[in-house]
């Protein structure tokens, strides 16, 4: 099968953990005898230095053609002066919307080899396996903003539709899981919350009545994901919450690098990137973690291009790198880390063992 794939590297890091996605996309794609073809576009900080702004047209048309777009991260220092006119992180919130990419979804799955890694004990990790569904083009992150001398302000607003849609997708992940959904919000306070809490209500008691439904405030679901994050399977929440539940449920997989992510709307392109920033500490060093990039490349390939088995072989092969000890700077101890190119080949060599091993098992 042919398909077209819009890349989007982005920012610090971000070239460096997509090529490696790239890499093991082709190799995949090899072995499977796909024909996927990448066309990159620039986006974020680079497009501003470009092109003046931060989500050029024509990337948004590239995206728009393609059959599925991977992005690295945007954003930086040299962009980040508090009064600049535009900024990078506008170009992934442009592209987010106009492509309609309401649902974010964040899989969780600590793997037993990087166990170590985390700073929460080992005993609460075991078994865990939980999928944040963030809500990804409303509430704070979009509403209107203002600023004068005596302050500033960002509105926060839902529409019931925008609640409606991401909690059916919540629940039909569900469906396929475990059954159940803990909805985060925090309806002691916000208005925009209550609202969150009575259309998941709805939602689940008239479509959805073999789902299984709690609510969580955030602030203790905060403290809930370190001390018990055994009892999650999907997690839905808005989008600034699922903002920083994830990166701190990261720390339960060992690594902010670790952890993927697939944007998806209904009919339209679905885009994959990994959950971590530019991280312009380590940018340009050749040791950036290309596991969470690598996983997204697994998530384009199950959601946006239907090729299960192949998603499958990317998982198994980062699975079995990471089983041997295939580790970079942000996951070893004992000081002998590869950088992200030998990590990526680690993942390569796994490939090509895994997908005999799948080919077998089909
Ligand atoms: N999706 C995105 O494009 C995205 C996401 C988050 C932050 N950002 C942007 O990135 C910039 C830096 O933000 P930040 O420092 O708060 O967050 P960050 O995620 O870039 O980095 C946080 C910490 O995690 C480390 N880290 C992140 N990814 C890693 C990887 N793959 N391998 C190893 N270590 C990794 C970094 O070195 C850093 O110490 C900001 O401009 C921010 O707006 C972009
Ligand atoms: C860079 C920023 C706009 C972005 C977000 O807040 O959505 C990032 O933190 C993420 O998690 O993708
Ligand atoms: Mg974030």
């Amino acid at each position: 099968m042919r398909a077209d794939i819009a890349l989007l590297p982005g920012d610090g890091i971000g070239p460096e953990v997509t090529a490696a996605a790239v890499e093991v996309l082709r190799a995949v794609g090899a072995r499977h005898g796909h024909d996927f073809r990448f066309d990159s576009f620039d986006i974020g900080g680079i497009a501003i230095d470009r092109h003046g702004e931060p989500l050029p047209q024509a990337t948004l048309d590239g995206c728009k053609a393609a059959d599925a777009v991977l992005l690295g991260a945007v954003g930086g220092p040299k962009w980040s002066d508090p009064n600049a006119r535009v900024r990078p992180e506008q170009g992934l919130l442009a592209i987010r919307r106009a492509l309609g990419l309401y649902a974010n979804l964040r899989p969780v799955r600590p793997h037993a080899a990087t166990i170590g890694a985390s700073p929460i004990k080992p005993h609460l990790l075991a078994g865990v396996d939980l999928l944040v569904v963030r809500e990804l083009t409303g509430g704070i992150y979009f509403g209107d903003k203002t600023r004068d001398a005596e302050g500033a302000s960002d509105r926060c607003y839902y529409s019931v539709a925008e609640v409606e849609r991401v909690m059916r997708r919540a629940c039909t992940l569900a469906r396929a899981r475990r059954g159940h959904v803990t909805s985060v919000d925090k309806a002691n306070v916000l208005e925009t919350s209550r609202l969150w809490r009575d259309v998941a209500t709805r939602i689940v008691r008239d479509e959805f009545p073999d789902i299984t439904l709690e609510h969580q405030l955030v602030d203790s679901m905060a403290m809930h994901l370190i001390a018990r994050p055994r009892a999650y399977d999907v997690v839905v929440t808005e989008n600034m919450f699922g903002d920083i539940l994830t990166d701190e449920a990261s720390m339960l997989a060992g690594s902010l690098g670790l952890l993927p992510s697939a944007s998806l709307g209904e009919g339209t392109v679905g885009l994959y990137e990994p959950i971590h920033g530019s991280a312009p500490d380590i940018a340009g060093k050749g040791v950036a973690n290309p596991y969470g990039t690598i996983l997204s490349a697994a998530l384009l390939l199950r959601h946006s291009l239907g090729m299960a088995q192949e998603a499958a072989c990317i998982e198994d092969a980062v699975d079995a790198a990471l089983s041997d000890g295939a580790f970079t700077a942000d996951l070893a101890s004992d000081g002998r880390a590869m950088g992200t190119a030998e990590a990526t080949l680690a993942v390569l060599s796994r490939i090509d063992q895994d997908c005999r091993v799948s080919d077998l098992r089909d």
